[in-house]
């Protein structure tokens, strides 16, 4: 099986890498091929890596790993979630008060979901779905911090998490024809920035341990 690890930074899978002993780029892996993908931080650094990597290889599935915020006080700090919904929230244009999504005005879509159907034949259905919560993320270039923007896009798309990579990430798997699943912790809530709030270590830490596991169950279901 041929395995894409996505990732924006490359201290958010450092442990896992360490654990199964995997390198940026290229990694035989068992009998499997695991390729880490560092993209940087953002939505166009993230469609640049994966447009140019994905016109040139393919892959059984990519895997998007990552922090991310959470509007959601149910969802802890350093809790794994599987996001499988995602949206470009800010393409669009403003409209005085309102906001016209891509979509309104005939351009596209700015909503993009997880595509696991074409996994290999080989993965039980139970092996391909983490058995997490399942979440709609949005994707920003620029952060949420002001209450009032926070609660105009609450309101206008009722977002669990928050990244700046997600979308760009689906949009490019879908576009490619890979399978594409996407899985985030959670390292702060979206509110008025409060960097003093935020549990990157907590939310690596368990995205890690988390990311391990499934991801050598899933090859082992897929040798
Ligand atoms: O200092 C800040 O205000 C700040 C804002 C956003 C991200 C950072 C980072 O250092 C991490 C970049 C990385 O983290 C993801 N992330 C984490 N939390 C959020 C969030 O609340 N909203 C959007 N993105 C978030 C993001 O995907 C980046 O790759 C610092």
């Amino acid at each position: 099986m041929k395995t894409l690890i996505v990732a924006a930074t490359l201290p958010e899978i450092s442990p896992l890498m360490a654990s199964m002993a995997l390198n940026e780029g290229v990694n035989n892996y068992r009998e499997h091929v695991v390729y880490v993908l560092i993209t940087g931080v953002g939505m166009v650094a993230t469609a640049y890596a994966l447009g140019y990597h994905l016109g040139n290889f393919k892959y059984d599935l990519a895997i998007n790993l990552g922090i991310a915020g959470s509007f959601d006080r149910s969802i802890a700090l350093g809790e794994v979630v599987h996001v499988t919904r995602d949206h470009f929230a800010e393409l669009g244009a403003e409209d005085g008060d309102g906001f016209l999504t891509i979509d309104e005005l005939g351009f596209g879509a700015s909503a993009v979901s997880h595509q696991l159907s074409a996994v290999s034949s080989q993965l039980s259905a139970g092996s391909r779905e983490p058995d997490i919560r399942t979440v709609t993320g949005i994707t920003v270039n620029r952060v949420h911090g002001n209450v009032h923007s926070i609660e105009a896009t609450v309101s206008r798309l009722a977002p669990h998490t928050e990244s700046m990579e997600g979308a760009a990430f689906f949009y490019a798997c879908n576009s490619a024809a890979v399978p594409a699943m996407q899985l985030r912790s959670i390292s702060n809530y979206v509110e008025r920035r409060n960097r003093e709030a935020w549990n990157i270590g907590l939310a690596i830490k368990n995205l890690n341990i988390f990311a391990e596991k499934f991801i050598t169950d899933l090859l082992k279901a897929g040798s």
